[in-house]
């Protein structure tokens, strides 16, 4: 079995990302319904990139978001701490630096980058999984140059008792079965499912980033809160 518990051990979360990074991208299309697709356009155009800017995309994994930050010129490092979703992603684009996207191995609790180095920090579907959420939401602080900006794409709440309610069911059962039909491994989504209801509601998470510097910190939900986005700024 391959699977983090909810205390998020670095090295458990990494070693089962390595484990489901060959089927990964393939099962978020499914588990998701393609909404998957809708809320990364949501995200890119919350970054807004534009030509001659560096974009930090954290958590990348495979990197499925990160060429697309690209699109109008900027540059993109895709860190993520899995070798094995680093490997995916530069064996699909034939490289580890390829159209403006290069992988670079890191930790989000000490990135291994200088203070002020980006225009715009994002992280989409990592943060939830990382150990320690406060220090995480600091370092990208850390690495944004003054003016910059962060945008947070993750699984939230359904802020409607009944919907929520139905969403859970789908969390807790059927999305763990289907999940082995395509991975062989339902261990993983088990904790996905897990990791989504025990996550801080949209207030509660805006409240992390006020507290970690972030400023004119705002959220939208997407699909009805089954994802939220959130943005920020860094002004010192
Ligand atoms: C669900 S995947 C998201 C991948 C990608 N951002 C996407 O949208 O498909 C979560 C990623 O977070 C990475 N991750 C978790 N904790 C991390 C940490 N402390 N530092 C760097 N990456 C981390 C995992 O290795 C995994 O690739």
């Amino acid at each position: 079995m391959t699977r983090a518990e909810l205390d998020k051990r670095p090295a458990d979360v990494a070693t089962m990302f390595d484990s489901i990074a060959d089927r990964y991208d393939l099962a978020n299309d499914v588990l998701s319904l393609g909404q998957d697709r809708l809320w990364r356009r949501a995200t890119v155009r919350a970054v807004e990139a534009y030509s001659g800017e560096l974009v930090l995309d954290l958590a990348a994994g495979t990197g499925t978001s990160s060429e697309s930050f690209t699109g109008k010129g900027a540059r993109v490092i895709a860190c993520d701490f899995s070798q094995g979703m680093l490997r995916v992603g530069a064996e699909r684009r034939g490289g580890a630096s390829r159209r403006g996207v290069t992988f670079v191995a890191g930790d989000a609790l000490a990135l291994p980058f200088n203070d002020e180095t980006f225009d715009a920090v994002t992280i989409s579907f990592g943060l939830r999984n990382v150990h320690d959420v406060d220090q995480a939401l600091r370092e990208l602080h850390r690495v944004t140059k003054v003016g910059g900006r962060v945008v947070i794409c993750e699984f939230s709440h359904i802020p409607f008792g009944a919907l929520d309610k139905v969403y859970s069911t789908y969390l807790m059962g059927a999305l763990p079965r289907v999940a082995r039909l395509i991975t062989s491994d339902s261990a993983a989504y088990e904790y996905l499912s897990e990791s989504i209801i025990d996550w801080p509601d949209q207030p509660a998470l805006a409240a992390h980033m006020q507290e970690a510097g972030w400023k004119r910190v705002a959220w939208r939900n997407l699909t009805f809160g089954v994802v939220a986005l959130h943005r920020g700024f860094r002004a010192q």
